[in-house]
């Protein structure tokens, strides 16, 4: 018995690779030789780029470009490769030769492993510079003062609406918005211990409270709800407390030690949050038009009869889509308010600039948060 060679357990030796399988490897493995060739050829065209940029004194980032090669790619795509791969892929490729031009620094609100985070590597790809910061405004605050070239800050919720304190900073702010990226919002409950029993407090970001408010009364009705500066920080939280949870992303259960106890609890599946990509219109000018581009307004009216009807009037006249209208009090106290107006189009079409001139005529306030390709998938 004793000499018996001890037998691996059926179904744990690897086949012997058929010979077919071995010669379509050796293809694939031709084929990244090749593609890697290729793709260091476009880096070094990137980097003469980039010495032309630097001579010209402009800038390495080109929102509307990056747009225009995706869009190019994806008309051509003969397939099998899916269509909704080829931005993911692309973004990488332009973010690691836009990196050989220059560094890319992003501000989002982190710590690491926010949806912030997310969206922020989803628009740039992963060869950027992290510059993660505590709020919302301190993202503003270290995009104006060039502490980041760009900000990633969230605008909206498809549960929730508007992110009121973005919106709130881009009444005032200096910076100007050259982009756009949205992103599935999946909420976890994460936790040290894998179970649900004694939770006293689940810590998270305000709005993921908000977007899983329904899960939470059913499954944890007796636990705290207690609003942290981000879900991430509620992860971090709860990796130190196993009397907490937080509300996260499995990035987030991953970073933090945590185990994902309830997957996808929040109350729409469909949950997406938009994120404006902003920076210094000093250091940074506006993207020129793509072809499919959206233009970002605030504006206010006196409260008069027919206000409403002034500005959508110029709109109607030129042919002009709107593809969000927002309202937000303007806190006078006088029932005033400020509307947020994305515009389907760029400036650089006469009939967009048109009806942007008629409307600033009818609005007692008037301010183009910026102009920007509409996001690839
Ligand atoms: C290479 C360039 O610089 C950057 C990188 C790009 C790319 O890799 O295709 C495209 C636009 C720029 O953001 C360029 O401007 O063409």
């Amino acid at each position: 018995m004793a000499d018996e060679p001890i037998q691996p357990p059926p179904g744990d030796t690897q086949p012997a690779a058929q010979p077919a399988l071995l010669a379509l490897r050796d293809q694939i493995d031709a084929l990244d030789r090749d593609l890697l060739a290729l793709l260091n050829r476009r880096a070094s065209i990137a980097l003469q780029v980039g010495e032309i940029k630097k001579k010209e004194g402009s800038v390495v980032f080109r929102p509307e470009r990056e747009a225009q090669v995706i869009d190019g790619l994806k008309a051509g795509n003969p397939g099998p490769l899916k269509n909704d791969n080829i931005a993911p892929i692309w973004r990488e490729i332009m973010s690691a030769c836009r990196a050989l031009e220059t560094p890319t620094r992003v501000a989002y609100l982190g710590p690491a492993g926010t949806f912030s985070e997310e969206a922020a590597l989803g628009y740039f790809g992963s060869s950027i510079v992290r510059v993660p910061c505590a709020s919302i405004d301190e993202v503003f605050r270290n995009t104006s003062a060039g502490v980041a070239d760009f900000g990633v800050v969230p605008v909206e919720n498809s549960t929730e609406g508007m992110v009121a304190r973005s919106l709130d900073i881009f009444l005032t702010t200096p910076l100007f918005i050259i982009g756009e990226t949205s992103l599935f919002v999946r909420h976890n409950l994460l936790r040290k211990d894998n179970s649900l029993d004694a939770i006293e407090a689940v810590c998270a970001h305000p709005q993921a409270l908000a977007q899983c408010h329904e899960w939470l009364s059913l499954h944890l009705p007796q636990a705290e709800r207690r609003p942290v500066a981000s879900n991430a920080e509620g992860a971090r939280q709860a990796g130190q407390d196993a009397r907490l949870a937080g509300i996260a992303s499995v990035r987030a259960a991953n970073e933090y030690g945590l185990h994902v106890v309830a997957p996808a609890i929040q109350d729409d599946a469909h949950n997406r949050t938009r994120f404006a990509i902003v920076t210094d219109p000093h250091r940074h000018p506006a993207p020129k038009a793509s072809g499919h581009d959206c233009t970002s307004l605030v504006v206010s009216v006196n409260n008069r009869p027919g206000a409403m009807y002034d500005i959508l009037a110029p709109l109607k006249k030129h042919g002009v889509s709107m593809s969000r209208l927002e309202s937000r009090p303007a806190r006078s106290g006088q029932w005033e308010y400020y509307f947020f107006i994305d515009l389907q189009g760029h400036p650089d079409e006469s009939r967009v600039d048109q009806a942007m001139k008629e409307l600033r005529e009818a609005c007692a306030f008037f301010k183009v948060l910026g102009t920007y390709p509409v996001d690839v998938h």
